[in-house]
């Protein structure tokens, strides 16, 4: 346990969730208390008392994506669309993730399209990919290639079109403090990828709603 309580090495290879010891949900709350005595609290006043189950109980919630895999979600699809093929967009999933620098959220909306090859998946399992990956922490640009990379797994479409934008609370809150800033990744594939046209009508359903 102690190997998992002390810093890494920086330059350690990548080691997989098994590899991982984790510790317990005591251990984890009592690591909630340090860091409440850390910032000058007394983890022992009234109102402070529940405070680290409290927290622990909701990184359940705020960090669920690890013990799910999108696969579950996207392996369903549905042929008889009457031969629809063209571009379909889910415009404005709002999301809220954490960044793995800072452990803050950024919160933001995601675009997504795709022009289908055999089948379509139901709409709302686009929206539970992001959620799974935004509930890790991430950098906006790894939840960007992550949500793609699913997609393409395992629904092979002939092409993909991400836009994410969302503020960093890291950004807003302290460091540079600059509120009201958004920061935007894209990442295509397929059609969207190698066609220029492609990309602008994307942009341009972005836009549609807003007209
Ligand atoms: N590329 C990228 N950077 C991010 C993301 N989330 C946070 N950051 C940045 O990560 C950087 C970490 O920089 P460091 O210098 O190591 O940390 P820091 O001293 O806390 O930096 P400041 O935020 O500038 O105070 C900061 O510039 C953050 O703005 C993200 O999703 N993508
Ligand atoms: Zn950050």
């Amino acid at each position: 346990m102690d190997a998992i309580l002390k810093p890494a090495d920086e330059k350690a290879p990548r080691r997989a969730p098994h590899e991982i010891a984790r510790p317990s949900r005591e251990q984890a709350e009592a690591a909630v208390r340090t860091l409440l005595a850390y910032i000058g609290e007394d983890p022992e006043r009234e109102g402070l008392l529940d405070t680290p189950k409290r927290v622990v109980k909701s990184y359940a919630e705020l960090y669920s994506g690890y013990a799910e895999d999108p696969k579950a979600h996207l392996e369903r699809t549905f042929e008889d669309v009457g031969g629809y093929e063209d571009m379909i967009m889910v415009r404005g999933i709002p999301f809220h993730s954490h960044c793995e620098h800072h452990m803050l959220p950024f919160i933001g909306k995601a675009y997504i399209a795709y022009y289908p090859s055999g089948g379509v998946v139901g709409l709302s399992k686009l929206a539970r990919v992001v959620d799974i990956y935004a509930n890790r922490l991430q950098t906006q640009e790894n939840l960007t290639s992550q949500i793609v990379s699913s997609i393409d797994e395992h629904l092979a479409p002939r092409g993909i079109a991400l836009m994410l934008e969302a503020e960093h609370q890291c950004m807003t809150m302290r460091g540079v403090q600059k509120a009201g800033v958004s920061t935007i990744t894209t990442q295509f594939t397929g059609v969207f990828q190698d066609d220029p046209a492609e990309q602008a009508r994307f942009m341009t359903f972005i836009r549609g709603g807003d007209r």
